[in-house]
């Protein structure tokens, strides 16, 4: 019944306004599944590679399409995710992009699930995962390589950790989103939103701290329950490597003040999470940071680790970090994708699926974070690519998909 009939490939807009590959794979039964590839603006430098759509299409049209069509399943994700390895033949995804694979890996899911009848975090999941649903961590003030003129650091995070519900958890980033604003408009900043909604203000990382962590508290005694505060510093893009420093708008740190800036960001700020605090290549600082304040934060890999578990394996040797973010189109596939998140969990590492900085309306996402009892979300506070993630979020905690 799942066998794959059909998959048709084509050009979509994102959320910037580029081009993204989307993928429609249909089943001998009729199945349908429908997804589309995000596409990060801050990407590390390990990620599998992104290729210009149009060629990623072609590519993938030449090689991929005639290993999976009346060869493949959908219904076994791990067959059609090693066609797609097969048909590529590289280990980076370069010859038909991670971009096309992503897609066509997300989109079989979706038809094999169609066909069995089931949700997609059912199907991924199986009947016998968690009841846990994640936390939505919002993107509430940001800067860095997501907007122009704005904070150093590239996320500013609101962590509804107390939040009884999902649903609470989503209205309660969005009211420190709305409380940001209303914080900005009584000191006259003007601002505009960056790629992923949030605010972007011209102004330094302590007006942003001293702001967001206002609003946060103004939220947290109207909602009643604890709202923690998080970044995403994504220091691979503050690093210099010939100068071996982090270069800020106001000063440089060299990789120890690093450290020591961030361990004292944790404790003033009481920091619940903690993205990328160092450059991609420095396992050893992330190391140190996280000997240091590991037991107090999530110290998360994103460019350090790219859902890659080569690299997660040399994080887990080397006591680096003690989460890791999981973005499938780094890595190309969901099978490679769940290997990581199965490797960290195995590990006592924690698991956060993200979004990407250019996204579309696909929510995968969400479904890939309940289905694996992800402790944390992120996708954003508002936005309408950042909000289908959201919603289905709410639509699964309500048994409603
Ligand atoms: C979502 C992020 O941004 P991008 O997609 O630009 O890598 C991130 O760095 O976590
Ligand atoms: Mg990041």
């Amino acid at each position: 019944m799942t066998l794959i009939t059909d998959i048709r490939l084509r050009r979509i807009l994102d959320s910037r306004g580029n081009p993204t590959v989307e993928a429609d794979v249909v089943t001998e039964s009729g199945g349908f599944g429908r997804a589309a590839a995000p596409s990060g603006a801050s990407t590390g430098e390990y990620e599998a590679v992104e290729r210009p759509p149009s060629e990623a299409i072609a590519a993938a049209r030449e090689h991929a399409v005639p290993r999976l069509v009346g060869e493949v399943y959908a219904g076994n994700q791990r067959d059609v995710d090693a066609a797609l390895h097969a048909a590529d033949g590289t280990d980076d995804f370069s010859e038909i992009g991670a971009n096309s694979a992503v897609a066509i890996s997300m989109a079989a899911a979706k038809a094999g699930a169609d066909v069995l009848g089931a949700p997609l975090f059912q199907h991924l999941g199986g009947t016998f995962r968690g009841d846990g649903f994640p936390i939505p961590l919002g993107n509430v003030v940001g800067g860095g390589e997501h907007a122009a003129d704005a904070t150093d650091i590239q996320e500013f995070l609101a962590a509804p950790v107390g939040a009884p519900s999902v649903a609470d958890a989503v209205f309660a980033n969005a009211a420190v989103h709305a409380a940001v604003a209303d914080l900005l408009e009584e000191r006259d900043v003007p601002c505009g939103k960056g790629d992923e909604g949030a605010w972007a203000p011209s102004i330094d990382d302590g007006e942003a701290f001293e702001i967001v962590a206002e609003a946060v508290s103004m939220v947290q005694d109207e909602v009643g329950f604890n709202i923690g505060f998080g970044l995403d510093v994504a220091g691979a893009e503050l690093y210099d490597s010939d100068s071996e420093t982090y270069e800020y708008s106001d000063r440089s740190r060299d990789t120890d003040e690093q450290i020591a800036y961030i361990a004292d960001l944790v404790e003033e700020y009481d920091l619940v999470y903690v993205e990328d605090p160092l450059d991609e290549d420095d396992y050893d600082a992330f190391a140190d940071l996280t000997d240091e304040v590991g037991d107090q934060t999530l110290i998360c890999g994103d460019d350090l680790f790219v859902t890659n578990t080569d690299r997660l394996i040399e994080g887990i040797d080397r006591g680096a970090a003690n989460s890791i973010l999981i973005k499938p189109n780094q890595i190309g596939t969901l099978s490679d994708a769940f290997d990581a998140i199965e490797l960290a969990t195995e590990n006592g590492y924690d698991s956060v699926v993200s979004h990407r900085s250019g996204e579309t309306e696909d929510a995968t996402i969400a479904h890939l974070a309940v289905a694996t009892d992800a402790p944390f979300i992120k996708t954003g506070a508002v936005g309408g690519e950042r909000t289908a993630k959201l919603n289905e979020l709410i639509r699964i905690a309500d048994d409603a998909t």
